[in-house]
């Protein structure tokens, strides 16, 4: 062979190499063969605190691109980015070999790897969307050293660290992440509880709102999954699952449990020792029946899509069947959400005996379930709130728990739930730690009498005088969505929280909330039970509750985990009445105080509130106005027949709708003032400064309030001159006696 020849034949296996491996860019490769690396996660233990779990890994020098299959579907492929893939590098190699070479045999050969692939072919479909390897990826042999590493990484406990602990039998490594999170005392219901959950009583807990209900029933199911080997059942057995009645308490239990496993057990490779999956309402569905796939050890979830999900997948039913713990988590409002049914149906899963199979059963959950595992005899049942009534209480500790009809009357939903609840413990444990008068002694409760037209002055006036974090309580949504923008306008930090905002903006807005420390959350009481949210400083009730327990739950927002925390009541005369049972029913033997107000500063508030109010009315008939002209338009066109345009532009026919809108905005108050003049006039309010009665802005030394030494010593008001800046908590609150209550008048 020549030397040119030579040169020919080498630079045709340079050619080759190039072709293979610039088909190689394009190449579709099987999941199975890739390099899958786990992901380090420093700060998630096995839960992303927005749906799921995060038992993730990654590829290096992979790409996702997709491609469409007959049907027009959108599949994703992966394809190899550059750094060959295992079989990419046979192809290289066979091409530098030339193409008689045979195919290198493949590199993966022993048993365990054969095993794994195995275990991962049946998430296969879920890696090609992206979805994650499962848990069931661990053979036996890397469960035993995950075992091995958790205990080594958690060796015992030095007890003298945290002497209060001492008594209660919580695993080492519990104990190390409680001393992290610096809980160096049990609360009083964790007192009171642990040991009993811990040496497996049932328990029903009543503790007043923030006193860390959470962890009561947290620990002792963490515990028993840290000292518990890890199974290699596919996929992961759920050990315990906690129904709570709204997304966000779930989500925040989540976070709960995350916060005190990392630190537990931290997941430093692979996937976490203790994972917790959520699912709520709102979010993904199809990711959340993933997760649940996958398997998980705690389960946290709203009643409504868990049985959504229980529904479609039968195995996920037959995993409730087999937990070790039931939470039921604020029980009460679960069964006011209307939640019953959905509620019920789960509890009836977790009963003995075969009842619920009956052939004659139509729910086919009930009927695909029949000849699964009878549930478990050492299912432990923890319900925990802050209200639970007395009568309730009593009649769980009866052994059959009958509950006894008094005369004609029904059991209530949640006496109906109580008495279905199969308790295996023949007297479930009442720790009930409730209050006097029901709320936290760290809550001072204030109150402003005033006309139901004139809680928007107070509000605003309270939100300027105290700032700090508050969250406003309001009867309905319409209240919302009318007090939203109007705070919006007087340029004050206020986010929405209601049940028809999307869930992403709910959290979000809940997010926003707690990064703001002068921020408001103007709510309803989706808010009001079990919300943790660090510093609240006021709750308002711009309309009073209608019970007490929702007065409780809503106040319990602040004054948590032994902080002060301030209670506002804006009450108008035609809620007196109901203010008054209110406080009966919470045993309280005086009226709540009055909260002092500067009404100096009034006028000019009353001046900003009613030009925003007009603001917003202007806008909404604009809104309305141009919603009306399009109706008009669209049921033309649906007629096909034309409209006048006279008609249109509002010379005629006063009887159309948008006629009277514009009419009215135009004389309006009497004023024919436009949104546009509107907002600037508001904006050089906004831009005045707020000056008590007898304050002097110009001559600091002088006037009946003399407001120098508050200047120097800075301790003086930023947005209101002459007013201190003392916190509303401290503030001295004025008791009326009861007597003169009726006549007052402001
Ligand atoms: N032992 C402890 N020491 C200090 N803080 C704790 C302790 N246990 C829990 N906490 C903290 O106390 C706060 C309130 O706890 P949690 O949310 O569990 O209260 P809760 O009783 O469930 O309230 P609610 O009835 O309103 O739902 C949380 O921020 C929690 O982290």
């Amino acid at each position: 062979m020549s030397i040119e020849q030579l040169n020919k034949q080498a630079r045709g296996s340079q050619h080759a190499v190039k072709k293979a491996k610039s088909k190689m860019v394009r190449e579709r490769l099987d999941a199975e063969d890739l390099q899958w690396k786990p992901v380090q996660m420093p700060s998630f233990a096995g839960m992303d605190g927005g749906g799921g779990m995060m038992m993730l890994e990654e590829l290096d020098g992979v790409d996702v691109t997709w491609e469409e299959d007959l049907a027009g579907r959108k599949i994703a492929r992966f394809v190899s980015a550059g750094e060959p893939s295992r079989k990419g590098k046979e192809k290289e190699h066979e091409a530098s070999q030339g193409s008689e070479q045979a195919v290198a045999a493949p590199v993966e050969s022993d048993q365990s790897k054969k095993s794994k692939k195995r275990a991962r072919k049946s998430t296969k479909e879920d890696e090609a969307d992206g979805a994650l390897p499962s848990f069931a990826a661990l053979d036996t042999t890397e469960l035993d050293d995950m075992d091995e590493a958790f205990e080594e990484h958690t060796p015992s406990f030095d007890d003298a660290l945290m002497p209060a602990w001492r008594d209660i039998d919580l695993n080492a490594a519990l104990k190390r992440g409680l001393l992290g999170l610096g809980f160096n005392n049990p609360t009083e219901i964790q007192k009171r509880s642990l040991p009993l959950a811990l040496s497996g009583r049932d328990i029903v807990g009543v503790a007043e709102t923030g006193s860390g209900k959470t962890l009561a029933y947290s620990l002792p199911i963490l515990s028993h999954l840290l000292n518990t080997p890890k199974s290699s059942e596919t996929p992961r057995p759920l050990t315990a699952l906690i129904l709570c009645p709204t997304r966000e308490l779930a989500l925040q239990v989540v976070q709960h449990l995350f916060e005190i496993t990392k630190l537990a057990a931290p997941t430093t490779s692979g996937p976490p020792r203790i994972s917790v999956g959520s699912v709520v309402g709102g979010l993904s569905a199809q990711k959340q029946k993933r997760i649940v796939e996958r398997g998980c050890d705690i389960l946290v979830a709203t009643p409504g899509r868990l049985w959504d999900l229980i529904q479609a997948d039968n195995s996920l039913g037959a995993g409730v069947v087999g937990l070790k713990y039931l939470v039921i988590d604020e029980a009460d409002r679960m069964i006011e959400n209307g939640h019953f049914a959905e509620l019920e149906n789960i509890v009836r899963l977790i009963e003995r005996g075969s009842k619920y199979v009956g052939e004659d059963d139509a729910d086919p959950v009930f009927q695909n379930l029949a000849h699964q595992d009878p549930p478990r005899d050492d299912l432990q049942t923890f319900i925990f709130s802050a209200t639970l009534s007395k009568d309730l209480q009593h009649n769980l500790k009866k052994r059959h728990r009958a509950v006894p009809k008094k005369s004609g009357k029904r059991p209530s939903a949640l006496e109906d739930l109580v008495e279905r609840l199969d308790f295996r413990d023949p007297e479930p444990f009442v720790v009930d730690l409730s209050p006097e008068g029901g709320v936290v002694a760290s809550l001072r409760e204030s109150m402003i009498e005033c006309l139901t037209s004139e809680k928007d002055l107070y509000l605003y006036y309270f939100l300027l005088r105290y700032p700090g974090r508050t969250l406003v309580f309001v009867g309905s949504i319409d209240g919302i969505r009318r007090l939203t923008p109007l705070f919006e306008m007087l340029q004050m930090p206020v986010y929405p929280l209601h049940s028809q905002l999307q869930q992403k903006q709910r959290l979000k807005n809940l997010d926003r909330f707690k990064s703001s420390s002068n921020g408001t959350l103007i709510a309803t009481d989706v808010a009001a039970r079990g919300l943790d949210i660090p510093h609240v400083d006021h709750v308002v009730h711009f309309n009073l509750p209608r019970t007490a327990d929702a007065y409780i739950h809503r106040s319990g927002r602040t004054a948590r985990a032994q902080n002060p925390g301030f209670a506002l009541q804006l009450c108008a005369p035609e809620e007196k009445g109901m203010q008054r049972a209110l406080m009966r029913s919470l045993d309280r033997e005086h009226e709540v105080p009055e909260m002092p107000i500067e009404s100096g500063f009034l006028p000019k508030l009353k001046e900003r509130v009613t030009l925003a109010r007009d603001i917003e009315k202007a806008q909404h008939e604009v809104k309305k106005e141009t919603h009306d002209r399009n109706w008009l338009q669209e049921a033309a066109d649906d007629l096909g027949v034309d409209i006048d345009p006279e008609l249109l532009s509002e010379q005629d026919d006063p009887d159309l709708p948008f006629h009277r809108m514009k009419k009215s905005k135009a004389t309006h108050k009497g004023s024919k003032r436009d949104v546009g003049s509107l907002k600037a006039e508001l904006k050089h309010l906004l831009s005045q400064p707020l000056i008590a009665r007898g304050v002097s802005a110009r001559y600091p030394t002088s006037g009946s309030k003399v407001i120098v030494d508050d200047l120097i010593k800075s301790t003086g008001h930023t947005m209101m001159l002459g007013a201190k800046t003392t916190k509303a908590h401290d503030e001295d609150l004025v008791t009326r006696k009861k007597s003169s209550l009726n006549k007052r008048k402001r």
